[in-house]
């Protein structure tokens, strides 16, 4: 009901989605997706492309919004404590049994907060951990760059195009809590490939970010 619904917002904004690899999500069982976050608008993102049984990792600030905080908690978000690690933690290894036990998709924004800088933030490992603690796949899914119709900064916001891809699923089975950093290294390279030429923007040296992974000094 909630996807429907939103799914109609982008008439109102003037906004196409252009989807690629969407077959791709034709998987049978549980998996792990992680995709770019750049505005609230990937709200509308989300729904456009959402497989069944999918529930979203929200921060628990969220749940505290009212009616929308409500439709979230209904339509099944799960709520962590960004601020305390252990916490999150707690609560995303019961989300691995869960996985397994409902055959239930865990959308995550592995950036873990908003970023529309025209690049992607480094990654959380938490979505890497989850996929590996449930050994299910992983797929990665990204939206290219809203900067050309909608810009805070320019007080712009126009019609425009968001060019998806879904890209192949990444198999976990067999990998362990130490090939995390590797997998999440793995990852934030093909996606932010992916997110530059879809954004069609030239790719800047991963070497300048320290590859990727920490933040910049
Ligand atoms: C008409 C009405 C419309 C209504 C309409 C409704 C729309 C309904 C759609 C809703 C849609 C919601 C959309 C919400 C969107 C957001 O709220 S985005 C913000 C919230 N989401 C996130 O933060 C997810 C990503 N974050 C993570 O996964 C983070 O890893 C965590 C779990 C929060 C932990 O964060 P952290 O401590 O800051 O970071 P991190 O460096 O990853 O971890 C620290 C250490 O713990 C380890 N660690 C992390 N996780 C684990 C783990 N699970 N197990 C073991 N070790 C772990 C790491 O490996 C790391 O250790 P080292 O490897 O460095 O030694
Ligand atoms: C001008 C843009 C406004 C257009 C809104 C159109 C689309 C709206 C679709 C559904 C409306 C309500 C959904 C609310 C869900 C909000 C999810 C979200 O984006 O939370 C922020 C969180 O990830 C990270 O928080 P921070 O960036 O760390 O703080």
């Amino acid at each position: 009901i909630i996807a429907n619904i939103v799914k109609t917002f982008k008439y109102i904004y003037g906004l196409r989605f252009e989807v690629q690899g969407l077959e791709n999500f034709e998987v049978e069982g549980p998996c792990v997706i992680v995709s770019n976050h750049q505005s609230i608008l990937d709200m509308m993102g989300l729904m456009e492309i959402l497989p069944d049984d999918c529930v979203q990792i929200g921060k628990k600030e969220l749940l505290y919004t009212g009616p929308v905080g409500l439709i979230m908690y209904l339509g099944g978000v799960i709520f962590i404590n960004r601020k305390s690690t252990s916490n999150a933690k707690t609560v995303m290894s019961g989300v691995a049994q869960t996985m397994l036990d409902e055959n239930v998709k865990v959308w995550v924004y592995p950036e873990g907060t908003r970023n529309g800088n025209g690049d992607l933030l480094p990654f959380k490992k938490g979505a890497f951990h989850l996929a590996v603690q449930a050994q299910a796949n992983l797929f990665t899914v990204l939206y290219s760059s809203f900067t050309s119709f909608y810009n805070p900064a320019k007080k712009l916001f126009i019609s425009g195009k968001i060019r998806v891809e879904v890209l192949q699923p990444i198999e976990t089975k067999g990998l362990t809590a130490e090939d995390v950093a590797d997998l999440t290294e793995r990852c934030y390279c093909t996606m932010r490939e992916t997110f530059f030429r879809l954004s069609g923007t030239a790719r800047e040296p991963l070497a300048s970010r320290h590859n990727g992974l920490l933040p910049d000094p």
